[in-house]
């Protein structure tokens, strides 16, 4: 919990006793101590967290290093938790404005997720002005909200659309044929209770032919029916959750990986830090929730209805209703005292989520992480992710234990003493209010049972107590699930948030494609000023993709960050004119690629360029997908797709010799064999093997991306020499001299938004050391 720090003030004191009633477990903080207020007329709150209190509003535990700066808590005043003294003082300078009060922050040796946190917090305290220079759409400048709310219960019915699209879909029939099973399997429990009182009564009248009647005729012949209803039922929900998962992933793909949208998603976007994680375990799990609480909650609800009808005939309609209304009470109390089960279970998924991308990462990285001897630092990095998930998971079995001890004590034990009750009250109270109540119900069941009216007969009440007693306790149990299925649907809300968030941000990559998307680093924290000037330069570019040449006209090239690297570029490549592209790292050369091919957003003026077919990109570190030998060379075509152009493995031997890899079909076993051709291929061999798929490609346009950095200086020109003969136009990116004589035009980047294109005159060709060491015109 947290109590206000600061100078004192009326406001202050409002605004802690407005937050102290916002929340349930404000009695714990009468202990925490009001210790400031905020000006009154600027109504801005500081509160810091006190160290032993645990809560945040929605009772999860703030991790006390964080520095956060919530939200707006009306009048324009601002929330923030804050623990020490010094960072109360960088707070209150940033919500100041103060430069100082923007450096120190910075300084401030954050996580990444916590500093990105604080950036997208910080831009929440600048004025409207800039934080509309946010994403239009960000949906996560608001926390997702982990509610059983209309907000959800709407999500979950555009979920369900998806995967129900519609009444003739399997799903729907799978889902109908779930209910039907479900109502078959409540009769038959109706029947089981109705024949286990046959054979008490059988017992108790020492009557054999009906015991033998009822136990061992008609067990022998319901156990089919049984056996066979239940096991179509599991078969039909397991059908159930493989559907939904399929319709949902599905639905997913088709966004992920169309338009380059995964692209966009992992690089210039920072909400979802694993997607892959979503797409494949929260997909899942929502899935498999969503169909368990369909048939927890069917299932149970048709119990309801059908044991109530039955046990009304006996006992009357009070002895359902007593059960019910107790029940009714019981959801409600513990409805009051449940933990935020669905912020958990989002929690819980975003830290496995994290937990998998550290070792997903080592596993990339596995090689580079071993020659700087990183094992120990990724050791105790990947520790401290665990740890995490640790600390959340222990949290989370803490909060359920407490609340299944209540569950345990309201839902089972007391409601069966509830039952017993309700069972035995016409046996026990022939007089009064109860036999009022429930007696004139029991005599009429033992009249129509055709039997002589002695309510006392001994198999008579034996008979009904086991009966009534065995539908009464599949009462209890039925609203007992009901019950609990809440928290399965707080649970399903935790998943739900989760996919949904994934939904909003892939839709809101596809909406905008010539917006930036609302990347929260660091960068894009920039002065008031410099931010307008920025928005001036983004105004959406034009894109004319269907010439057959490429010409940038007065663009700007702008970071997901909202670095401006590149204003106003103009630059001609006519076919057969190749272009060199020279600057300091991080300049931009990279960068007008990643616009160029459509990576990102294009602003300001025109670029005209081929269709996406008639160009290709080779870079410095090329892709080697999961296939054969021949499938890397003619990616991203498939074998099919090389047969069908009338090509064979003797024109890819070719290419490989060009390459100077001619004898790797050989060394590997084939074109067919299928190896993780990263990890067994050197790093100048891979890039001949991307200069092999060029050739294999012929485009009218190649973007070479220092993509052979890391071949032998000979070879290189003879890679060159071949792409010139074949007539593709290069626009190359490299810091080699030797290069230089390959190509008619130069354009240099400054590193400060500057730029310049000129005509390489022989002049300007550097100079090279030459085989033996003397300098001579590359
Ligand atoms: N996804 C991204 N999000 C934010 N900033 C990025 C992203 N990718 C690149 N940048 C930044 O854009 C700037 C330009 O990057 P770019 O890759 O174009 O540099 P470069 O000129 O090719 O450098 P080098 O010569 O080192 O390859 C860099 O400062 C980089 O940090």
């Amino acid at each position: 919990m947290e109590f206000a720090v600061g100078g004192m003030g009326p406001g202050g004191w409002a605004g802690a006793f407005r937050l102290a009633s916002r929340r349930r477990r404000a009695a714990r903080v009468a202990a925490a101590v009001v210790a400031g207020v905020a000006a009154v007329g600027g109504a801005t709150y500081y509160w810091t967290q006190q160290a032993d209190s645990d809560d945040d509003e929605n009772g999860s535990k703030l991790d006390l290093s964080e520095v956060e700066i919530n939200a707006e808590l009306g009048g324009g005043g601002q929330l923030a938790l804050v623990r020490s003294q010094r960072q109360r003082e960088q707070v209150t300078a940033l919500l100041s404005g103060s430069p100082e009060g923007r450096a120190s922050l910075r300084r401030r040796s954050l996580a990444p997720a916590r500093s990105q946190r604080l950036a997208k917090s910080a831009s929440m305290a600048r004025p409207p002005s800039m934080a509309a220079l946010q994403h239009p759409t960000d949906a996560s400048s608001s926390k997702t909200s982990v509610k059983v709310d209309r907000r959800f219960f709407t999500t979950l019915y555009r979920f369900v659309r998806i995967i129900i699209p519609s009444a003739r879909s399997h799903e729907f029939l799978v889902t109908l044929g779930i209910a039907a099973t479900l109502v078959a399997r409540t009769r038959l429990d109706i029947w089981v209770s109705d024949n286990a009182g046959d054979i008490v009564k059988a017992i108790v009248a020492r009557d054999r032919p009906a015991f033998i009647r009822r136990c061992i005729r008609d067990i022998s012949l319901m156990m089919f029916p049984m056996s066979f209803v239940n096991n179509v039922l599991k078969l039909l929900i397991s059908l159930l959750r493989v559907q939904s998962r399929k319709r949902l992933t599905a639905y997913f793909h088709e966004q992920y990986l169309s338009d380059q949208i995964f692209f966009k998603a992992t690089n210039l976007d920072s909400r979802i830090q694993n997607i892959d994680q979503l797409l494949t375990q929260d997909v899942e799990r929502f899935s498999t929730t969503l169909v368990n609480l369909y048939s927890n909650v069917t299932k149970p609800l048709l119990d309801v209805i059908l044991f109530s009808s039955r046990l009304a005939r006996s006992l009357g309609i009070k002895g359902p209703v007593v059960m019910i209304g107790y029940f009714l009470i019981t959801s409600a109390i513990l409805r009051k005292l449940q933990p935020p089960f669905g912020k958990l279970t989002a929690d819980e998924q975003r830290l496995e989520g994290d937990f998998r991308l550290c070792h997903s990462r080592l596993i990339t990285h596995a090689e580079e992480i071993a020659f700087y001897g990183g094992g120990l630092r990724e050791k105790i990095f990947i520790n401290g992710t665990f740890d995490r998930l640790l600390r959340h998971l222990h949290k989370v079995f803490v909060a359920r234990f407490r609340i299944g001890l209540l569950d345990s004590i309201l839902v089972k034990y007391l409601a069966t003493i509830v039952g017993y009750c309700v069972v035995s009250m016409p046996i026990f109270f022939s007089s009064g209010f109860i036999r009022a109540l429930f007696q004139p119900a029991f005599v009429r069941e033992v009249q129509r049972s055709g039997k002589a009216a002695d309510a006392t007969d001994a198999a008579m009440v034996a008979e009904m107590y086991t009966r009534n007693s065995r539908l009464l306790i599949s009462l209890s149990a039925a609203i007992g699930r009901l019950i609990l299925s809440g928290k399965e649907l707080t649970r399903l809300a935790g998943y739900t948030a989760r996919v949904s968030e994934l939904d909003a941000v892939l839709a809101d990559l596809r909406k905008s494609e010539a917006d930036v998307a609302p990347s929260l680093l660091s960068g894009q924290r920039r002065a008031a000023q410099e931010d307008v000037e920025l928005r001036a330069l983004m105004t959406p570019g034009r894109l004319v993709d269907n010439v057959d040449f490429v010409r940038f006209e007065n663009v700007n090239i702008i970071s997901p960050d909202r670095t401006l690297l590149v204003k106003g570029l103009t630059v001609d490549a006519p076919p057969g004119t190749n272009v060199l592209i020279t600057g300091p790292n991080g300049s931009g050369k990279s960068s007008l690629f990643r616009v160029l091919c459509g990576l990102w957003p294009l602003y300001g003026g025109t670029l005209y360029r081929p269709p996406n077919d008639r160009m290709f990109y080779v870079p410095q570190r090329p892709y080697l997908a999961l296939g054969s030998l021949r499938e890397q060379v003619i990616y991203p075509l498939t074998t099919r797709d090389m047969r069908e152009r009338g090509l064979r493995d003797d024109d890819l031997q070719q290419l490989l010799e060009q390459v100077h890899l001619g004898e790797l079909s050989k060394r590997r076993n084939g074109w067919d064999n299928v190896c993780d051709w990263a990890d067994v291929l050197s790093g100048g061999e891979k890039q001949r093997l991307a200069m092999a798929r060029l050739f294999f490609h012929r485009p009218q346009y190649a973007v070479l991306d220092e993509c052979t950095s890391a071949v032998s200086l000979d070879v290189e020109g003879f890679l060159y020499e071949r792409a010139r003969e074949l007539g593709i136009t290069l626009l190359t990116v490299s810091h080699r001299p030797s290069l230089w004589r390959f190509h008619e035009k130069v354009l240099r980047f400054d590193g400060h938004s500057g730029w310049s294109f000129s005509d390489i005159r022989p002049d300007d060709i550097p100079q090279v050391p030459g085989a033996n060491g003397e300098l001579v015109s590359a």
